[in-house]
């Protein structure tokens, strides 16, 4: 065979494997329903350690989200005679190139003769994507807790978060800048939120007429562009304000848990709740970690002061620190609130039918 005729031949070769790997299942066949595109593989591998790992493990981990309430769990928690909390460790999105032994050794300081069920919290396991396959290579026994919540709530409270940030050498320059995406005070925070709301809006409305208005299809494209780390996931691509809005899409980055771990595996918590009644949603949490229910309403207190359920220490409300709960008293202009109640709706929605679950906030949204 000439030489032309065999490149040709691989070029060839090569073209059908690239279109059988990107081959879309859901326009395969009319007749036949195909898996959740979120079931099928992605071509771009993610890094993960390929020894066994023998060493402490977490029981369970609490992947997020950000501003959600995933201090109030973790500290109400630690009161269980049970579990063990060891802080927030990163080792999964940050430090995982220090392997194994970093996480085992970190584990095994940290929870040093405790003999409990040993958990960590890191808040943005739930959307870097390595995460749910790395956390699965080490053992895919692990039970994953992801708390929730109202979003227009979350998006103030991670403005009031990066508003707080201490300005330290280290953090100083990390802070300028993001506060020079979101704006100089809170007028120009709205005003720039409002803005980046239109232009999402606008995108994400091209995106669904070319799924003739199907949105679940419109989701599973959102879900390949943030497995192909791209716009409005990317951190290169998008601004500060895009991905505080699209951190709130929770069913893309659940489905990518779901690709990993077994729906029971897997607790969707509403940390709306934690506010008013958090002993509602620790029951549950107690069931699903197969542990005494201890925790209960008599195990928490009301705080005047604070504006929030605190653990009760013989009668004396005992807090959480003074960086929780600074969302108090604060709100979105009225229209800006509608907006973003209107641009999530859709969302909660699709989250809510996937884990087939009404989320508190939902009725307090419909009712605007
Ligand atoms: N019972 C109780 N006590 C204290 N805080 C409570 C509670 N329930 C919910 N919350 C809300 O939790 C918000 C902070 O969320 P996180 O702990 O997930 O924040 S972080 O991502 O770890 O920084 C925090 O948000 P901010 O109000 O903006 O501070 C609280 O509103």
């Amino acid at each position: 065979m000439e030489l032309n005729t065999y490149l040709v031949l691989v070029i060839l070769i090569l073209l059908a494997i690239s279109s059988f790997i990107n081959y879309d299942l859901s326009t395969a066949n009319d007749g036949f329903y195909p898996l959740p595109r979120f079931l099928t593989s992605y071509f771009r591998p993610n890094k993960v350690l390929k020894e066994h790992y023998n060493g402490t493990l977490p029981g369970f981990i609490i992947t997020g989200v950000m501003k959600c309430g995933t201090g109030a769990v973790s500290k109400f928690l630690s009161q269980h005679s049970r579990v063990y909390d060891i802080g927030e460790t990163y080792f999964f999105n940050r430090y995982y190139e220090k392997g194994y032994s970093y996480y085992d050794a970190l584990l095994t300081r940290r929870s040093a003769g405790k003999h409990k069920i040993v958990f960590e919290k890191t808040p943005t396991y739930y959307k870097t994507l390595p995460t749910a396959e790395r956390i699965h290579a080490m053992s895919p026994d692990t039970k994953i807790i992801l708390i929730v919540c109202d979003n227009v709530q979350r998006t103030l409270s991670r403005y009031l978060h990066i508003l707080h940030l201490s300005p330290n050498s280290l953090q100083r320059q990390q802070k300028e800048h993001k506060i020079d995406d979101l704006g100089k005070d809170f007028e120009e925070f709205q005003q720039r939120l409002n803005a980046t709301i239109d232009d999402l809006n606008i995108e994400f409305k091209g995106m669904l007429a070319n799924r003739f208005g199907n949105f679940y299809r419109f989701v599973e494209d959102l879900y390949d562009l943030y497995n192909q780390r791209k716009y409005p996931f990317s951190t290169k691509d998008s601004t500060l304000r895009e991905l505080i809005l699209t951190d709130g899409l929770y069913s893309v980055y659940h489905m990518t848990y779901l690709k990993f771990f077994s729906p029971e595996k897997v607790l969707v918590v509403d940390g709306s709740t934690m506010k008013d009644s958090p002993w509602t949603e620790l029951e549950r949490i107690q069931n699903f970690l197969d542990v005494p229910v201890e925790l209960s309403e008599n195990s928490f207190k009301w705080s005047e002061e604070r504006g929030l359920y605190c653990l009760n220490k013989d009668g004396v409300p005992n807090c959480l620190g003074k960086g929780k709960g600074r969302s108090n008293g604060w709100e979105f202009e009225p229209y800006l609130q509608k907006k973003l109640m209107k641009f999530f709706k859709p969302f909660d929605q699709h989250f809510a039918n996937l884990l087939k679950k009404r989320f508190s906030w939902q009725d307090k949204n419909d009712e605007e």
